[in-house]
């Protein structure tokens, strides 16, 4: 069954709009991920950008001190994404270390590397690795001998899963997100034959496919359905909002459910 990483970005978003003692830490990340991880979620998912808009260094901290050995979510996957090519930066008075000295310092179960820019508002495009191949396949295999598995963000294009597993990649994450908006639409059909032939080009190079952006309680199933193998689905935005009527718990096991009717 594809498992579910839950990305809290959006707790974090807004955890950080509030300072001073009325809402200070919170939502806590960190209940929040014993509350999904609980629920069955295999981990949970992080992207600290740049400007600390949500997500930041330190709950990357946070998450694995509690998924270490003996610590209460031992054996659960942290899953942090992000642009290993952004370096040190201060946004007011966030201090955001680097992206790649967060992955140095935490050795996430997985790093989930994406080609956004510092501003960007959302990722939206998968890896260009006729620019960026050369350089990206040093830092794969430094963050492979840290022990992290490393997955990279791509378009559900045949040629670029076939140039993750040139970098050497372990998996690739198919990005979602016009699956998503053309299934809203109502015809998803040619965006799920570009999955299908990505998914499957990435079983022949012997790569893992992970996939996420704007999956949720209405797209997820028809997706799973659609594209073989999928080993992993991360998700924040629809299951933090679904989470909001239901409960985080009750939102983590209706994602769960979709998945064990997906791969039955
Ligand atoms: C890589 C991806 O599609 C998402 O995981 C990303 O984390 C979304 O970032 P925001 O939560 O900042 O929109
Ligand atoms: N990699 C996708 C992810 O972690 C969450 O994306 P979204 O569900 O917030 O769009």
């Amino acid at each position: 069954m594809t498992r579910l990483s839950v990305n809290f970005n959006k707790a974090a978003l807004m955890r950080n709009a509030r300072t001073g003692s009325t809402g200070a830490g919170r939502p806590n990340v960190g209940r929040l991920a014993r509350v999904a991880v609980g629920a069955g979620a295999v981990g949970a998912t992080l992207h600290p950008r740049p400007d600390g808009r949500h997500a930041l260094a330190a709950d990357v901290e946070t998450l694995r001190a509690l998924m270490g050995r003996g610590a209460p979510l031992d054996g659960a996957e942290l899953n942090v994404e992000g642009n290993p090519f952004e370096g040190p930066a201060r946004h007011g008075d966030y201090d955001f270390p680097g992206f790649m000295e967060i992955l140095r310092a935490a050795r996430p179960t997985q790093a989930t590397l994406v080609p956004d820019a510092a501003g960007q508002r959302t990722s939206d495009h998968g890896w260009d690795f006729a620019r960026d191949g050369a350089r990206l396949g040093p830092l794969v295999e430094e963050l492979r001998g840290l022990g992290c598995r490393v997955s990279l963000f791509v378009d559900p294009d045949p040629e670029a899963v076939r140039a993750a597993a040139d970098v050497g990649a372990d998996r690739v994450e198919l990005y979602t997100g016009p699956y998503a908006w053309a299934h809203t639409a109502g015809d998803a059909s040619a965006l799920l034959d570009r999955h299908r032939a990505a998914a499957e080009a990435a079983a022949e190079a012997g790569l893992t496919v992970n996939a996420g952006h704007d999956l949720d309680l209405e797209n997820l199933g028809p997706y799973l359905r659609a594209v073989p193998g999928v080993a992993e689905v991360s998700i924040g935005q629809a299951l933090l909002a679904d989470a909001l009527l239901m409960g985080l718990e009750g939102a983590v096991r209706a994602y769960l459910k979709v998945l064990a009717e997906a791969g039955e």
